[in-house]
């Protein structure tokens, strides 16, 4: 099964419930427009690569379409096309004035140079700069970009149209970048993982942690979890795991893996792998790496008692209902995860006001958003006596149905 059956399975789990009619399901469903494109870039040792990139936008109802650019070997179209769709649902989720987009190019970051990647993105941009912008369609980071590569994006889109940084979020906060976007994600994560804690009368302080990735989003809530005083116990990136029964050091991990490029060996920890992690003995399980992760194949190992989808799409639908039927509360990436979307949100307010909010503006407005957001969601659940996941569907494809209507075709 594709990515996108995936995406599209919770979708039509929560129109039947809504009574959405054929067509209209057909009409939230379909994406709005596809790009796929070449891109030949020079390396450093003169030779021609090619590389095919992809920017899909799925729903504009709400307002300009919104979503990260992934650079991974594994990216492909069914890929990008549900993740542009779930990004359609967290902004509505999330109630920010967006729909949905993403975008990403099929290749192994590792092996590219500073200088390969500065051209390889501004290569991207020569290829779709018209179909994106503030007004239309706003990039910000995924798995293998970052703040760097959001600056290449702006640089390279202002000399088509002129400088103007709310073309693209997640910049380095040195270049009309927000206080608090590079932690948003992470940091969201966490405080929905504290309120869903509290709600099910869970101690955060008590609990056990076990995190799968190590990068932007993984390394920023393993830091937030030992702030708030919660022990991580298991972390891993793609060379494998580490754990420690007694707890990370999670600020001295982010400097050896910052030193020596990974987590492996970091002293005091015995090894493990990705599959041992996801099953590891913990409380809460903290996916935060690719999708796809937890199948029907391996959910009968996991023994957390909460997962929170910090990745995108990491439970297959198969595997949902499994743990829906063993009682294991998942919280959904749609609502998880959507803390950096909201202080992309902040950043692209700033820009168009050419103002710079403090990080402590920035952290106060995100929490009110995430936790007005966590309410709704919850208040649906218990209403309807259904998961959090259909709650969140319910919310969010609500909301873009209400603007379809509302605006018309
Ligand atoms: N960045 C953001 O603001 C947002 C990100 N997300 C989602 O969060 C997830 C992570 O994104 P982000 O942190 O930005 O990405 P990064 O590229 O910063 O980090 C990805 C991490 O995942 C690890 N990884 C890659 N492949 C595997 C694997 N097969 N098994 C275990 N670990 C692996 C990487 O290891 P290594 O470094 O060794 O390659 C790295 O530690 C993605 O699903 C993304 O869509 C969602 C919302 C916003
Ligand atoms: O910050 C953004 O605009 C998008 C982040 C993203 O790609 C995601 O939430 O999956």
């Amino acid at each position: 099964m594709s990515s996108h059956d995936d995406a599209a399975r919770y979708f039509h789990h929560a129109a039947g419930i809504m009574g959405l009619s054929k067509n209209m399901q057909a009409l939230l469903l379909t994406p709005e427009r596809e790009m796929k494109v070449q891109i030949a870039l020079e390396r450093d040792n003169g030779e021609i690569s090619t590389f095919i990139g992809y920017r899909i936008q799925h729903n504009s109802a709400r307002g300009p379409m919104k979503g990260g650019l992934r650079y991974h070997h594994e990216v492909n179209e069914s890929e990008v096309l549900s993740l542009a769709t779930l990004m359609t649902w967290k902004t509505a989720v999330v109630n920010i004035p967006y729909g949905g987009a993403k975008g990403g190019i099929s290749v192994n970051v590792k092996d590219l140079t500073q200088g390969e990647k500065d051209r390889l993105t501004r290569k991207f941009v020569d290829v779709i700069h018209d179909m994106v912008g503030p007004d239309k369609d706003i990039p910000a980071p995924d798995m293998g970009t970052n703040a760097q590569v959001m600056a290449w994006f702006m640089n390279q889109y202002s000399k088509f149209h002129g400088y103007n940084p709310a073309c693209v979020t997640g910049k380095p906060v040195e270049l009309h970048g927000s206080e608090g976007r590079e932690e948003a994600t992470g940091r969201g994560v966490v405080s929905l993982t504290e309120r869903l804690l509290d709600k099910c009368k869970q101690n955060f302080q008590g609990s056990t942690f076990a995190i799968q990735g190590f990068g932007n989003v993984g390394s920023f809530a393993a830091r937030r979890i030992e702030e708030l005083g919660g022990k991580v116990v298991a972390v891993s990136d793609v060379s494998g795991g580490i754990w420690n029964p007694e707890g990370l050091d999670v600020m001295k991990l982010i400097d050896y893996a910052k030193d020596t490029g990974s987590i492996s060996n970091f002293p005091g920890t015995d090894p493990i792998d990705n599959d041992a992690l996801l099953a590891s003995e913990v409380d809460v399980l903290i996916p935060a790496a690719l999708g796809g992760v937890i199948t029907s194949d391996n959910a009968s190992t996991i023994r957390a008692k909460f997962i929170i989808e910090a990745a995108n799409a990491p439970v297959t639908p198969e595997a949902d209902e499994i743990f829906a039927h063993k009682g294991i509360i998942v919280l959904p990436d749609i609502l998880a995860n959507a803390g950096g979307v909201t202080v992309s949100y902040f950043e692209w307010v700033q820009n168009r006001q050419h103002f710079q909010w403090d990080v402590t503006r920035v952290r106060e407005e995100l929490h009110r958003i995430l936790s007005d957001s966590f309410d709704k969601v919850w208040q649906i659940a218990e209403e309807k006596k259904i998961s959090l996941r259909l709650a969140a569907y319910l919310l969010g494809i609500g909301r873009v149905g209400r603007a379809t209507v509302l605006g018309g075709i």
